[in-house]
């Protein structure tokens, strides 16, 4: 959530606007190096006091598994006196925020304006997080994945067979406390913007404002400007051995942590499925080193031919390299809008309920992307894997020519950057249209 805000931040700095990021202490150094604007983005680091049952240390949704993510908004919650500190001291115009569902109390005290900025699909707050919903810890998985009354999409959802293997559905506390938690910042805020746009999403943010009868306003996919920086050496020597858009490349994202049973499966499907391939996964459980998890023999094989990286990559710059032909995505939601914006076929393995919503979205409503289908275990098999690869990668394939003819209309519109600026310029004008208008 931290990436996509700075990522707003940014944009905002850019049309003038001054901005005051507040995060936790631990952040920092990462987030930093994003920063485009330092003059007018303003760091105000927090600390993040500990709180039985997390890790020591812990700051952000990357430092737990999401079953802690309940202890880590009660650490955040925890910060609610220093925050309103910096505030009464700041005065913005406006606070944004999502999981701070106290802060509208704060804003309306200061006489300022709270906007509920989500960084998930509004295809999953709109199913998940609407008043005519009631979800508790009593709420059965039934009534969980039956989609509120009005909801724009039959398509979109989450199949019965599969909640067993979503991380988050299973736990009712979870569930019941982060209904509460969001439903109280989205009823309680000014306004919602959503890091969405009509093209795509506009069904769900048109539901989403009648269901909380207040503007949402989209920002579009705040996509940074690709950094002046170029691919280092070592990526882009590796990448240029092989041919234009042959490459698979796989990464999922900062909070998914794999089975060591089900990393190894995923590591023989790229093996079969015959194409070179770039993984940046972190170490499943219970392996501290990326080396030692890889199966038996797997690297004799495998040669020059894959690359497995235990840590973060240059995601957007490895995006763009010519070799790349293949992206397999956990669906989250920044890199869904940079895998939009990218030349690759897309292979989606949700994990996350929203990342789930997302992968229903872009395979059966957008039609640019593949899902591997899970099996009845739950896993992600070698072969499933191997052959949705293949598929994307066959210039026979007629799906596979299907989403690549489907993504090339999509990413014309958003590779654009005059069409990105127009979503943000817009969203700029909406916004002081609010403040200048005191009752709305
Ligand atoms: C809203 C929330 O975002 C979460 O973020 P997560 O980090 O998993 O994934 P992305 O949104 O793709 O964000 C990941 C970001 O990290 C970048 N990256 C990733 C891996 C790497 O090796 N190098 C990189 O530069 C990538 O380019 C993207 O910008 C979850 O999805 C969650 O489901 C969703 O609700």
């Amino acid at each position: 959530h931290l990436i996509p805000y700075l990522h707003l931040s940014n944009k905002l700095a850019e049309r003038g606007v001054k901005v005051s990021f507040l995060l936790p202490k631990g952040a920092l150094t990462k987030l930093q190096q994003l920063n485009h604007h330092p003059k007018l983005i303003h760091f105000f680091p927090l600390v993040i006091p500990h709180v039985d049952g997390l890790p020591p240390g812990a700051e952000t949704a990357s430092d737990v598994p999401f079953s802690l993510h309940q202890l880590l908004a009660s650490a955040l919650d925890k910060t609610r006196d220093q925050v309103e500190t910096i505030l009464t001291s700041l005065k913005p115009d406006i606070v944004f925020f999502d999981f701070g569902r106290w802060i509208p109390e704060i804003t309306r005290q200061l006489g300022t304006k709270s906007f509920y900025y989500s960084v998930i699909n509004a295809c999953t707050l709109s199913f998940f997080r609407v008043p005519v919903r009631r979800i508790t810890v009593e709420t059965t998985m039934e009534e969980l994945i039956q989609p509120p009354p009005g909801y724009p999409s039959t398509t979109v959802k989450i199949k019965h067979n599969e909640t067993p293997h979503i991380a988050g559905l299973n736990d009712p506390r979870l569930g019941a406390f982060l209904h509460e938690r969001l439903t109280t910042g989205l009823r309680e805020c000014d306004a919602i913007a959503l890091r969405s746009c009509q093209e795509i999403e506009g069904a769900y943010s048109d539901y989403l404002a009648q269901q909380y009868s207040k503007l949402v306003l989209l920002t579009g996919p705040v996509l940074p400007e690709t950094p002046a920086t170029q691919l280092e050496e070592k990526w882009d020597e590796w990448l240029n051995k092989f041919e234009s858009g042959s490459v698979v490349y796989c990464a999922f994202g900062s909070q998914i942590t794999l089975q060591k049973e089900q990393f190894q499966e995923l590591m023989v499907g790229f093996e079969l499925s015959g194409c070179p391939f770039l993984v940046a996964l972190t170490p499943p459980h219970g392996c501290s080193t990326i080396e030692e998890a890889l199966p038996e023999g797997f690297k004799e094989r495998i040669g020059e031919r894959g690359w497995v990286n235990g840590g973060w990559v240059p995601q957007t710059l490895i995006l763009k390299h010519p070799s790349i032909g293949c992206f397999v995505s956990h669906c989250g939601f920044g890199s869904m809008w940079e895998s939009l914006v990218s030349d690759c076929q897309i292979v989606l393995i949700p994990f996350l309920p929203d990342q789930v919503m997302g992968t229903r979205l872009m395979v059966e409503e957008l039609k640019v992307a593949i899902e591997v289908e899970r099996g009845e275990d739950g896993m992600i098999g070698k072969k499933a894997l191997s052959k949705a690869i293949q598929l994307v990668m066959d210039n026979e394939s007629e799906l596979g020519n299907s989403v690549k003819n489907n993504h090339i209309k999509l990413k014309n519109i958003f590779s654009s950057k005059d069409w990105q600026d127009k979503k943000i310029d817009s969203f700029v004008q909406d916004v002081q249209f609010i403040l200048e208008s005191p009752g709305a």
